[in-house]
């Protein structure tokens, strides 16, 4: 890219347009690589290809993702010094697939096909089912981001392994947009588990679960869900998990998809509206599967406790708020489950840093997000995206042209837009909008209307961010480096 005449906005997307034209989907730009969805197979990933980017030097061949790892590979093992490779792009711009074939170009250039590559690369159906999803956008979308670590030995060969898991999508797991289905371990554990365990379960067909219906969308293109459940169970073992805790995480999701379908029925207690479970069947088998006391369960879903004034007070809920803290109850178990995985992992693949001579990390986040509707988490992910903005606008642009400027070096200043005062708004400056929205989720007698209201008077001021134009608009938005998104405070 560096290498074009006119290097324009017009010139770099028409370079990339031929490019693609002729199955030419790796271009550089400097040390980056852009790489552009085939969406078809092409014949470019075989052991001919990885022994060829083996055996070359960057820049004498053509781009590509091989070339990538390997000169973070060779770097790690010249100079003993960590490596990272930073993976962005929107949904379905092929993160995942890219993460995927870097991992594959390590474990072929480390040499040795060794038992702990191969449970690296089964880490991949455990955290697809759990964590990757059907969207309007990709079949297969990471509702989660993801940074793997793999560990070299002085010798070059991989010894370890370890995952940082962020901000997985816990709203999935109670509603799913038109079009878009939960988490895949829910439909393959419904396919595939046998007509014994099944009845353990007391689990029947994917339609007859609410939480895997909304989206009304209860199959996926070219995924076999029953197929997929063997694999995962055979990864389960591949990766140690005990055959008892294996079992208890097919129990506590049995458990969610009955939760979803657990009905309350609203009565007055003097004057008060209030909830109670009705269906008492699915209570007990709720209960059951939980490992806890029915009636326990059914208090807690209907009750909310807190203490005022020193002494604790018991309230009853409405059906509505019975059902809001159901819905908060099933995403916190499935977050612990997930977490429990991870740790589970990395705790198979750990090695003593100590012993390892460097590793090479890949990142693997969510793109920029602006939907119709934004809420906290689109917040999260564009604040994230905003931070690994700044990190490429620091290394490409402030670091460079301050060596210039040391070394003396005439040049003509690039202007690029910082996004500095952006992040500082968000997260980093006192009263940021995290801050706030902290504060204000403490707060007894705070809601999403007081919230908005405090970012409103203290950020109002602000460049990039924007105050609704009616106060009957309950929302903000925020003017982020990739274009301005509103964020509904519904729910914050
Ligand atoms: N290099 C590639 N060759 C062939 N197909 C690809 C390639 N990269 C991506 N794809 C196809 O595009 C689909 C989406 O890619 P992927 O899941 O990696 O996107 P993503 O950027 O990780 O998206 P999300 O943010 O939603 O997780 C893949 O399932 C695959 O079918």
């Amino acid at each position: 890219m560096i290498t074009l005449g006119e290097l324009q906005e017009y010139t770099i997307l028409r370079n990339l347009h031929l490019r693609y034209n002729e199955q030419l989907i790796y271009t550089y730009t400097g040390s980056m690589l852009i790489a552009i969805n085939p969406y078809e197979i092409l014949p470019i990933y075989t052991m001919d290809q990885i022994h060829f980017y083996q055996n070359s030097q960057i820049g004498d061949i053509p781009p590509h993702i091989f070339a990538i790892g390997d000169n973070s590979y060779r770097k790690l093992i010249e100079t003993s010094s960590n490596q990272c490779i930073v993976i962005s792009g929107e949904s379905g711009a092929g993160k995942t697939e890219s993460t995927k074939l870097l991992l594959q170009y390590l474990a072929a250039a480390s040499g040795k096909h060794s038992w702990i590559e191969q449970q690296i690369q089964e880490t991949n159906p455990i955290l697809e089912a759990f964590g990757n999803a059907k969207t309007v956008k990709n079949d297969n979308s990471s509702r989660f981001g993801k940074y793997v670590n793999i560990y070299f030995n002085r010798r070059g060969i991989i010894e370890g392994g370890n995952i940082d898991q962020y901000l997985l999508e816990k709203s999935r797991i109670v509603f799913q947009n038109k079009g878009e289905r939960n988490y895949h371990i829910f439909y393959s554990l419904v396919s595939g588990l046998s007509a014994d365990e099944k009845k353990k379960l007391d689990l029947s067909r994917p339609n007859d679960f609410t939480y895997l219906n909304s989206g009304n969308m209860l199959t996926c293109d070219g995924r076999n869900d029953g197929l997929e459940f063997s694999d995962i169970r055979s990864a389960f073992k591949v990766l140690n998990f005990p055959e008892n805790d294996v079992w208890s995480i097919f129990s506590l999701l049995a458990a969610i998809l009955h939760l979803g379908n657990l009905k309350f029925k609203s009565f007055n207690v003097n004057n008060i509206e209030s909830s109670e479970v009705v269906d008492a069947v699915n209570a007990n088998r709720i209960a059951t599967l939980l490992g806890v006391n029915k009636t326990d369960l059914c208090e807690a879903l209907t009750r909310k406790t807190f203490v005022a004034h020193g002494e604790k007070v018991v309230s009853t809920l409405t059906v509505a708020s019975a059902i809001e803290s159901r819905d908060a109850l099933v995403k916190a178990i499935y977050g612990h489950i997930f977490e429990y995985i991870v740790d589970t992992i990395n705790k198979t693949l750990h090695k003593d840093q100590q012993l390892t001579s460097g590793s090479v990390g890949i990142l693997d986040i969510f793109g920029f997000e602006n939907f119709d509707s934004n809420s906290f988490e689109q917040l999260c992910i564009n604040y994230a995206n905003e931070n690994l903005q700044q990190f490429f606008v620091k290394h490409i642009f402030k670091l460079e042209q301050e060596q210039y400027e040391k070394e003396g070096i005439t040049w003509t200043n690039i202007n690029y837009v910082d996004n500095q005062e952006n992040l500082n708004m968000i997260g980093m400056r006192p009263m940021n909008l995290l801050a706030l929205i902290d504060e204000e989720s403490r707060f007894p007698k705070g809601t999403d209307i007081t919230l908005l209201s405090k970012l409103n008077s203290n950020h109002s001021n602000k460049n990039c961010y924007i105050a609704a134009k009616s106060s009957r608009e309950h929302r903000f938005g925020v003017r982020h480096f990739a274009g301005a998104v509103f964020y509904d405070v519904a729910g914050f």
